[in-house]
């Protein structure tokens, strides 16, 4: 296993660019393998997630040049996917296997997914019961709920769906498979508003997506257009350094090219809310979806209320909003985001466990937890990712205010996601 240890730093200071977005990487190359003609991705994410995205389409006989943030999809239609004689392996992303079993769902052929132990702990009937009843043939392990799962592609109808979930690879995969049906209307509707880029992108290859608040509809047999797309960088992984600026002292830190999509911008709004000095530069109007530059100077934090509506905006980033917490004065109360026990790891336990060990005042709830702060975090530990790469990231961050060294357990689990975060974060300690 990799262990890294780690030390204090005085201080952060400088400019980093942001890696790609990994959620507009994956679609990137999914939507392209799909359009007609050849699409061309500036910025793509260069993790293990995406480029077992590239992977999976690549066994589907897809031609996908890869040059490091360059990416070339070669894309012949829905009907140029082909039967895949291995196995599609998806790794640690469940991004991957929940989007791509929207397509696979109406292909005319088999197809079987695996993905890491990681992936195969994570509920897939939220996507295989909705398309199933869209006609879709797939079996897995309890009922379709685990991987390995088999899918056998199949004409599909339209469906009207409430989802149970606010997530974007729920809706996601209902609105790829929609594409398959013949002229009929598919729609899913979400108790809030999940994350745009798949109707964003949609149309940016050229198909009609309708939107009114949480409801999404798009009419079947729509075609996809091949096109060019630029990854705006990744907030998420832009919220790491956003938290390492405001908690370590003396600290300023310009972040390039940051994506702010509007259903993505939470962290921002937290740490407005907590009182942080931040400061927004907005770039020219990208169209496609909104880029800025973000600086983040130390600040001092008060404890606030994070739930409802705002959760799926912040959904990655409530392990690093914890830590933020433990720095911040008074109660921070993390709610309704139960749906943080089905992702990489359980984050509840996860968050709180590893925090625990260095000396932070934080409680589980059932939905969330508990945080009270400030609190002087302590070194001399041993912490682990748990194969989580946000949970790694998280310690990383932590690891620059603590008195005394940390040694981080299984720290590759990052490459996932942001395979230079350690480079930058020695870039900006000063
Ligand atoms: O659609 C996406 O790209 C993602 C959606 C979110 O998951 P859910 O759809 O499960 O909320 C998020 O946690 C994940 O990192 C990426
Ligand atoms: C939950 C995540 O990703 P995925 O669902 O694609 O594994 C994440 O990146 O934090």
């Amino acid at each position: 296993m990799s262990t890294k240890r780690l030390s204090k730093v005085d201080t952060l200071r400088g400019e980093i660019e942001i890696p790609g977005d990994k959620s507009i990487s994956h679609r990137a190359v999914m939507f392209g393998a799909i359009a007609n003609g050849t699409t061309k991705i500036s910025n793509f994410l260069m993790g293990e997630d995406c480029l077992s995205t590239v992977d999976c389409f690549r066994k589907m006989g897809v031609e996908i040049e890869v040059n490091e943030g360059s990416v070339t999809v070669q894309g012949k239609g829905y009907e140029g996917l082909q039967e895949p004689v291995h196995i599609l392996d998806v790794g640690n992303s469940g991004t991957t296997t929940r989007l791509m079993l929207g397509i696979l769902a109406g292909t005319d052929f088999h197809s079987c997914i695996i993905g890491d132990e990681s992936i195969a702990k994570r509920p897939m009937s939220r996507v295989t019961n909705p398309l199933r009843l869209m006609g879709a043939k797939i079996d897995g392990r309890n009922d379709g709920d685990f991987t390995p799962l088999a899918v056998r592609g199949k004409e599909l109808n339209g469906v009207e769906y409430n989802s149970p979930v606010a997530s974007a690879q729920v809706k996601s995969a209902i609105l790829l498979a929609g594409l398959r049906t013949n002229n009929e209307l598919t729609i899913v509707n979400e108790p809030h508003k999940s994350r745009d880029h798949t109707e964003r992108m949609l149309r940016a290859f050229g198909v009609e997506v309708l939107e009114e608040d949480t409801k999404v509809s798009l009419q079947g047999g729509q075609t996809l257009k091949a096109t060019s797309i630029f990854v705006p960088g990744d907030i998420s992984s832009a919220a790491f350094f956003l938290v390492a600026g405001a908690i370590v002292p003396n600290s300023e830190i310009i972040l390039k090219n940051v994506g702010i999509n509007p259903t993505r911008t939470g962290i921002i709004d937290v740490l407005i809310q907590m009182g942080a000095s931040i400061e927004i530069i907005k770039n020219e109007d990208n169209e496609f979806e909104p880029i800025a530059d973000i600086i983040i100077k130390t600040s001092e934090l008060k404890g606030i209320t994070i739930g409802g509506d705002l959760i799926p905006k912040l959904i990655d980033e409530i392990p690093v909003i914890a830590l933020l917490a433990t720095q911040a004065e008074g109660e921070t109360i993390i709610k309704d985001a139960s749906e943080l026990k089905v992702k990489e790891t359980n984050r509840i336990d996860t968050v709180v466990g590893e925090l625990a060990k260095l000396g932070a005042n934080i409680e589980a709830t059932d939905d969330g937890m508990i945080i009270k702060g400030r609190t002087k975090l302590s070194g001399n530990a041993t912490v682990s990712s748990h194969g989580d790469h946000r949970i790694g990231m998280m310690l990383g961050i932590a690891a620059c205010i603590t008195d005394g060294e940390i040694d981080l357990h299984d720290y590759k689990a990052i490459d996932v996601s942001y395979p230079d975060f350690f480079a930058h974060l020695e870039q900006l300690a000063k």
